[in-house]
């Protein structure tokens, strides 16, 4: 094996001993820290030292590193080679052998160090693709031998500026980013690598060094292939630093060709070769301090370590502070549990806090920021400056033009056409309807905005107060409309409450329209027949009776007109009007009763066309109707956007604030100390021994007399969020209860709670939680009625 450059330094001077205490040490940091992402290191300040080489494609970055390792590992070539960074974490270790592993082969040694190239290789392909393909997911090797120093080197993807393969378009600037993630931090030394046969004054090695570390306290410059430059040129002013003065200066350094490495020559004759280069041309005579990778070594390390110590007690006192903080809120969590049920009990702990603190938080109960909007206050933001402002701005009649009206109007005529008087309930349902829909989108939007949950809207309530619905629409919608005509009149359905009545046998959702409907229309027939004329007077609008939903949900239309010229009766009315409650999409359906006969007889016209325009020839719709719809419209839609903007918010919440986390039930088998029980136990309002109203009376409606038998000795602990409307969890302690066997029973669960206290459990509780109580007397009575516990 070739004598390795970086143990050769080890054997030297000063800073190896140094080094040997110091860089170990970092390097176990390394190991910790590395368990962590980059961003989360960073942000704790824990950047730790290491050695990246950066420099353009082909530059020797890998032969540097390969050379200060000692060993021939890396993939090389004249071709783009390292495609993803390699984070080569060096371990110097006392046994003669030597193996690498890898991050993502753990337990893995790789004593074959071409196998460890092959391993690169395939590793690189399967992140960074088999065509030249450059990935920023870091490949971690580490490599144990006794021959090398501890220290971790970087080995970057090379800058390119033409892409190619599957390189993207932005190559360069992707390469150039991911290189100043490594070399930003100041934790960071640089090894500017730049080759000797090209234009040293533009290396791109010394010019992104030189953005990452503009004082130059540092970067190396290591100059590689001073063996190729062009004949009669040297380095030496570049090396000397006349060039481009660097404050940690240059080395220059001769590695292996390719050639040197098709022939599988050694890093030892390469060595050999390279000491015999600086020695025999005069160029670098007087400049041994700065030639060869020896030297390189040396100066890594003297320049490492005093970096280590330089950074180190920043380092500690970052690493003191998260402890500190980290120290804290551990106690926080309280005392650490051994059992399984005990770590439960715990674990239910932190989330009730959790969840305590994210109430505060939205209830604004938290530190309240000076500087911007937090918590509730943004949520408050979304529903009043966002929702509620957006549907606000939406004209209810928006996209709705008379031309669709008048459609609505002629198709909601049916096959009857215009002899028959008009009505606008029809066409209103279906408009408003479409209108409705619309504050479904913005409605789920806030939703999503703050919290994923349910958006329901509520059934459409043509009874609301501020509803023009009835005659009032008539009225207004004629003060609207110029020349004003006669009064008109409404006609009362005789049967209406029946019909009521009917529609409260439906679906729950359709029971609590129509039951609210009936209530108001009845009242609406009451109030109308009194002041109105005999229902067989002229018509100009017939009383709709509408319970509908917003979306889907069934909805009822009664038209008095159609049964009286249809013939139907009362009791069919009543029935079609069931069946059109109980099925949304029956209404669109109404049948107008058509005997086979009839059909027969009927002449076949040609087929209409696929679009029907309302007919151009038809008399002008009366304006009167397509301002009733639009009125209605207008209204009904006010309201029920006003019912949304109150609700959304309200549900959202809702299930934001008010909904448990959910406490499972849970039995705690093993006994507890009382204090372990008490920690265990979220906001134990009581816990006393002997004295059971210190506990009750923290209960509403749970009087301590009912626990007046309860041995001297137990106690009955209650947890009752006072937050909630329910109380969460139970639990019953019974510390030194060693001869009594505890028995209580629960009322609301499906199976009753037995609490048997271990035996010999001197000392010790025992408890269950169970969630949801709706109500405290429901578990309170059969608690005090119980056995033991009477
Ligand atoms: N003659 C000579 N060839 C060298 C020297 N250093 C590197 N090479 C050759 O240059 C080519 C590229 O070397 P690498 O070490 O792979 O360069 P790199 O910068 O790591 O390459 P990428 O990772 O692909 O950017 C190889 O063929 C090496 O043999 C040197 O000092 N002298």
């Amino acid at each position: 094996m070739a004598e390795p450059v970086a143990a050769a330094a080890a054997a030297g001077e000063a800073p190896a001993t140094v080094g040997q205490a110091v860089i170990p040490l970092v390097n176990r940091l390394q190991d910790i820290v590395a368990r962590l992402d980059g961003a989360s290191a960073a942000a704790a300040g824990l950047e730790l030292p290491q050695v990246a080489a950066i420099g353009g494609q082909s530059s020797g970055k890998s032969s540097v590193l390969e050379a200060l390792v000692g060993r021939d590992f890396l993939p090389r070539g004249p071709d783009i080679c390292t495609r993803r960074p390699l984070v080569l974490q060096l371990v110097r270790h006392s046994a003669p052998e030597e193996w690498g592993e890898f991050l993502h082969a753990p337990g893995r040694r790789f004593h074959d160090f071409e196998q460890i190239k092959r391993e690169i290789q395939s590793e690189t392909d399967k992140e960074a693709g088999g065509n030249k393909g450059v990935s920023d997911k870091q490949i971690r090797l580490k490599i144990f031998s006794p021959n090398v120093l501890d220290i971790t080197l970087v080995d970057l993807p090379g800058i390119t500026r033409v892409p190619v393969g599957d390189q993207p378009s932005d190559i360069e600037s992707r390469i150039r980013s991911m290189i100043m993630q490594y070399i930003k931090h100041p934790s960071c030394i640089i090894l500017a690598v730049t080759p000797a046969n090209a234009d040293l004054a533009n290396s791109d090695a010394l010019q992104l060094a030189k953005l990452a570390d503009p004082d130059g306290s540092r970067t190396i410059g290591v100059i590689t292939k001073l063996d190729i430059m062009d004949r009669g040129t040297d380095a030496r002013n570049f090396l000397l630093g006349n060039v481009i003065p660097l404050k940690l200066g240059y080395v220059g350094v001769v590695n292996r060709s390719q050639e040197d490495i098709n022939f599988n020559r050694s890093i030892k004759d390469a060595l050999a070769f390279e000491e015999k280069f600086f020695s025999t041309l005069p160029a670098y005579h007087g400049l041994a301090h700065c030639c060869g990778v020896t030297q390189l070594a040396k100066k890594l390390n003297t320049i490492l370590l005093k970096h280590i110590t330089y950074m180190l007690p920043g380092l500690k006192s970052r690493i003191n502070a998260q402890l500190v903080a980290v120290a804290k809120e551990h106690a926080a969590y309280g005392d650490t549990a051994e059992s399984t049920s005990g770590q439960g009990v715990k674990l239910l702990n932190i989330l009730r806090k959790y969840c305590e603190a994210f109430s505060s938080m939205v209830e604004g109960k938290n530190k309240v920021s000076t500087d911007e909007l937090s918590g509730g206050a943004r949520i408050h933001y979304i529903f009043q400056s966002i929702f509620v402002k957006s549907l606000e701005e939406v004209d209810p009649c928006k996209s709705i033009t008379d031309e669709d009206i008048r459609t609505a109007i002629q198709n909601s005529d049916g096959p009857k056409g215009p002899m028959f008087l008009p009505e606008a309930s029809l066409p209103f349902e279906i408009l408003v309807r479409r209108q409705i829909s619309r504050l479904l989108d913005p409605s789920l939007q806030c939703a999503n905005f703050i919290y994923d949950e349910l958006v329901k809207m509520d059934y459409i309530n043509t009874s609301h107060p501020s509803f023009v619905g009835g005659h009032k629409v008539v009225e207004l919608a004629k003060q609207d409309i110029l020349p004003p005509k006669a009064p008109t009149s409404v006609m009362i359905p005789k049967d209406v409450t029946a019909i009521s009545s009917e529609i409260q046998l439906t679906s729950e959702r359709s029971q609590k329209s129509s039951a609210i409907f009936a209530r108001d229309a009845t009242r609406g027939a009451i109030s109308d027949q009194g002041s109105q004329p005999d229902v067989d007077t002229a018509v100009d609008v017939s009383y709709s009776i509408l319970a509908l939903g917003v979306l889907d949900t069934p909805f009822l239309l009664y038209h008095d007109s159609w049964s009286e010229n249809t013939g139907t009766s009362a009791a069919g009315r009543n029935q079609r009007a069931h069946s059109l409650v109980a099925g949304s999409s029956s209404s669109k359906s109404v049948p107008r009763a058509h005997s086979l006969d009839n059909l027969l007889s009927i002449i076949q016209l040609k087929e209409p066309p696929v679009m029907l325009k309302p007919s151009e020839n038809q008399p002008a719709q009366d304006p009167t109707e397509i301002a009733i719809v639009k009125l209605l419209i207008k209204s009904y839609y006010d309201i029920v956007r006003k019912s949304i903007e109150d609700a959304v918010p309200k549900a959202i919440m809702h299930f934001l604030t008010l909904e448990e986390f959910p406490l499972e039930v849970e039995k705690v088998e093993k006994g507890y100390s009382l204090a372990e029980f008490a920690t265990g136990l979220p906001n134990i309002h009581g816990l006393s021994n002997g004295d059971p109203s210190n506990i009750y009376g923290s209960l509403p409606n749970f009087s301590p007399k009912k626990t007046s038998h309860l041995d001297q000795h137990a106690s009955v602990a209650s947890y009752n969020s006072t937050s909630y409307l329910d109380a969460n969890a139970i639990s019953v302690a019974a510390p030194s209860l060693s001869n009594l066997a505890v028995c209580t029973e629960i009322a609301g669960l499906q199976e009753p709670i037995h609490i048997q206290l271990p035996t010999g459990a001197k000392e010790r509780c025992c408890g269950w939680k169970f969630k949801r109580f709706r109500d405290h007397e429901q578990f309170c009575q059969p608690l005090a009625s119980n056995g033991v516990l009477q």
